[in-house]
Formats: structure tokens, C-alpha cells, sequence
């Protein structure tokens, strides 16, 4: 008997198991409501592809949390690998976008900085990277120009725009790729404007991009 091989397919990119490389402190007006200072370099964190959750299943609060917080965030997917990227070729690398979440249990992350150590189980734990379906890159003309809202039980809580990113698209991809190979299927997340705030199990998030897409997730907890 043979067998073929399903050929993947990038719109479904958050199956292949790729790299989730987050950009943290990219928006000026958030960087001030958290206290930090504008940052000269980009801050750079990971998740792993198992902190994916697609619409129709939970956003988990793990139980070590009482303060978990929405960031909402443009994702970009990387359609074409490489290293040291130049700025001018970088869009080049991009097959698309993604409206993305990178929930982030506060608390915890407090206390990593108090102590100095990394941000892993304040970012990356199951759950803590929502996702729209994949948006091929023709439908956004100009990611650098699009806004961004979230609301949680139909309250605004943000509302940005990617031109107020401190780090543009083309200079995170060139920046990230000089110390990390970028791969076919990988996602950017750009980091989020302010506004963000705590959610609590049973609570309904909505976000957009503008007239682009909306996604809607449920918050529950975690039961292990
Ligand atoms: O430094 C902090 O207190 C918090 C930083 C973040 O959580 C950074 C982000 O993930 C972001 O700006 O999107
Ligand atoms: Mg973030």
C-alpha cells in the first residue's frame, strides 16, 4: 500500500510544531502603563507551539495565576526561512498574518523580574497563544498601519494601532533572524499597545484587526 504524504499547508502554520518568537515592550503607550522604560533594542521571549488554542476551545487560567492578563497582538507568519535577513528583503520572508493573544499571568511575571529570572511560566504555559485563522498577506496592504482591539465581555479594553509600534515589522524580522534562523511556518508576535488588564474564568474575549477578522475565545480554568 502507499502512502502520501498530506501536503501542509501554511494556513494551518500553528500545526507544524515552528517557533513562537514574542516581541515584548513594542509600543510606547504599554511599555509606560507596566512602568518599564522604551526599550533601544527589542525584547525578546518564546512560547512553545503548545501554547496554541484555536476558537471553539478555552483559554486555560492555570492555577498558579490570580492574575492573568490579554495582550492583543499581530502575529506574523513566516512564509520563507533565513538568517540575517536585511530589512529591505524582510516583507520577502512574511506569508502572512495572524490576530494573536499572548496572555501572560502578571503575577508571576512580577516576580520573575523581582528575582531576575526568565518569564517562562508567566508566558508560555498551555493556552497562552490564541489564534485567528491564518490571513494570507495580500488581505493587510500595510501591516504597519492596522488596528488592533480587544474587549472582554463586550467591554473595549484595547485599542491600538501597529503604527505605534516602537520596531517595525521589517526591522524585527532582520533583528531576530541576526541570532535566531527563522523558519517556514514560524510566528512573530509584534507585542501590544496598552490597555492591558485581567481575566477571570467565564469571561468572553472578542479582538479584531480592523475589517479584516474577529476571533472570540472563552476563559476557563485549569482543572489539573
Ligand atoms: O516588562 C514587563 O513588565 C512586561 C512586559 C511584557 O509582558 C511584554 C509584552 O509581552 C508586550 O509588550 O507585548
Ligand atoms: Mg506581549
Amino acid at each position: 500500500m502507499t502512502q502520501t504524504m498530506a501536503a501542509r499547508n501554511i494556513s494551518q502554520f500553528w500545526e507544524w510544531g515552528r517557533k513562537i518568537i514574542c516581541v515584548g515592550r513594542n509600543y510606547a503607550d504599554h511599555a509606560k502603563e507596566l512602568k518599564n522604560a522604551i526599550p533601544t533594542e527589542p525584547v525578546l521571549f518564546l512560547k512553545p507551539p503548545s501554547a496554541y488554542v484555536r476558537e471553539g476551545s478555552p483559554i486555560l487560567v492555570p492555577r498558579y495565576t490570580s492574575n492573568l492578563h490579554h495582550e492583543v497582538e499581530l502575529g506574523v507568519v513566516i512564509g520563507k526561512g533565513g538568517t540575517s535577513i536585511a530589512q529591505s528583503a524582510a516583507m520577502e520572508h512574511v506569508a502572512g498574518y495572524a490576530l494573536c493573544l499572548d496572555m501572560t499571568a502578571r503575577d508571576i511575571q512580577d516576580e520573575c523580574k523581582s528575582k531576575g529570572l526568565p518569564w517562562t511560566l508567566a508566558k508560555a504555559f498551555n493556552t497562552s497563544c490564541p489564534i485567528s485563522d491564518f490571513i494570507p498577506k495580500e488581505r493587510i496592504s500595510d501591516p504597519g498601519n492596522v488596528t488592533l482591539w480587544l474587549k472582554v465581555n463586550d467591554q473595549l479594553r484595547q485599542n491600538g494601532c501597529t503604527a505605534d509600534m516602537i520596531f517595525s515589522i521589517p526591522y524585527l524580522i532582520s533583528y531576530i533572524s541576526d541570532f535566531i534562523t527563522l523558519e517556514e511556518g514560524d510566528l512573530i508576535l509584534t507585542g501590544t499597545p496598552k490597555g492591558v488588564s485581567a481575566v477571570q474564568e467565564h469571561d468572553e474575549l472578542q479582538a479584531g484587526i480592523q475589517d479584516v477578522l474577529t476571533m472570540s475565545f472563552r476563559v476557563d480554568r485549569e482543572n489539573h
